[in-house]
């Protein structure tokens, strides 16, 4: 991925770009020393796809992204917007009306069906909710089957589905309500190679249909060439 030449600066929004960072670090407490990222300018409706070995800040560099965890140097904008310098309470609503992400963990609600589960985005964000079409119960319908969900599985608890079914749940969640911009992180690691490459691109066709942008975050090298962008993160010392 190329590296534009200049940053204009967190105050100037920064049209056309899904995520543009410069800079980004961060230090769990306890840690030696600081976790760095590279750049990153996804520019809106592309795809990236980020690599890193296990313990390389894949998932702290989504926590920042989505606005989950604190930045503590550097400077970001997603969508336009300096979210660096938003409080915690803005970054969740810029997550919640403009992200789809998809957890490690899933993040599924257990005590919740596929159906409900899926239209969760629609019950947080009235953006998400007026953005579905033609409704929120059509638009997750469509997604489900989409995401090769079969109907005799809407109404099951989601605990009842596989994990490779959980993860397509967990995929038409990020998408529902049609954000612009999806995070995902790991979402393949316990897929056979089959249905990791079926999951990608089930994923990445139904975003591009969307015009959303995809960062993706994976140690799986194999998953690159799906993308139109790709960048790495290194080992710790
Ligand atoms: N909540 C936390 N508290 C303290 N340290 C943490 C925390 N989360 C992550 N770390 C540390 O930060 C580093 C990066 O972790 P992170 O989970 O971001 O990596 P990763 O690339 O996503 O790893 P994996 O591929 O194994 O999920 C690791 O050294 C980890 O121990």
């Amino acid at each position: 991925m190329s590296r534009a030449p200049t940053f204009h600066g967190i105050h100037r929004p920064e049209s056309g770009y899904a995520i543009i960072s410069r800079n980004l670090g961060f230090r769990w407490p306890a840690q030696a020393s600081a976790l760095t990222f590279p750049d990153i300018r996804l520019p809106q409706g592309e795809s990236l796809f980020l690599r890193g070995p296990s313990g390389s800040g894949k998932s702290t560099l989504l926590s920042l992204l989505s606005g989950l965890s604190s930045l503590q140097a550097g400077e970001f904008h997603i969508l336009g917007q300096a979210a660096s310098i938003l409080s915690r309470r803005q970054r969740d609503r810029l997550r919640a009306d403009h992200m789809g992400v998809i957890f490690q963990q899933l993040n599924l609600v257990p005590y919740l069906n596929t159906l409900q589960n899926t239209l969760l985005p629609c019950t947080l964000s009235k953006t998400r909710r007026n953005q579905a079409h033609p409704s929120p119960a059509d638009e997750a319908r469509e997604l489900l089957t989409a995401l090769a969900i079969p109907e005799s599985h809407w109404q099951l608890p989601i605990t009842r589905l596989s994990l490779g079914q959980q993860q397509r749940v967990a995929a038409a969640r990020a998408l529902m309500g049609n954000p612009a911009l999806i995070l995902a992180d790991e979402p393949t690691s316990a897929l056979d190679a089959t249905n990791r490459d079926r999951f990608v691109d089930l994923l990445l066709t139904q975003a591009r249909k969307r015009q959303a942008s995809v960062l993706l975050v994976s140690h799986d090298e194999a998953l690159a060439p799906c993308f139109d962008h790709e960048l790495s993160l290194e080992e710790l010392p």
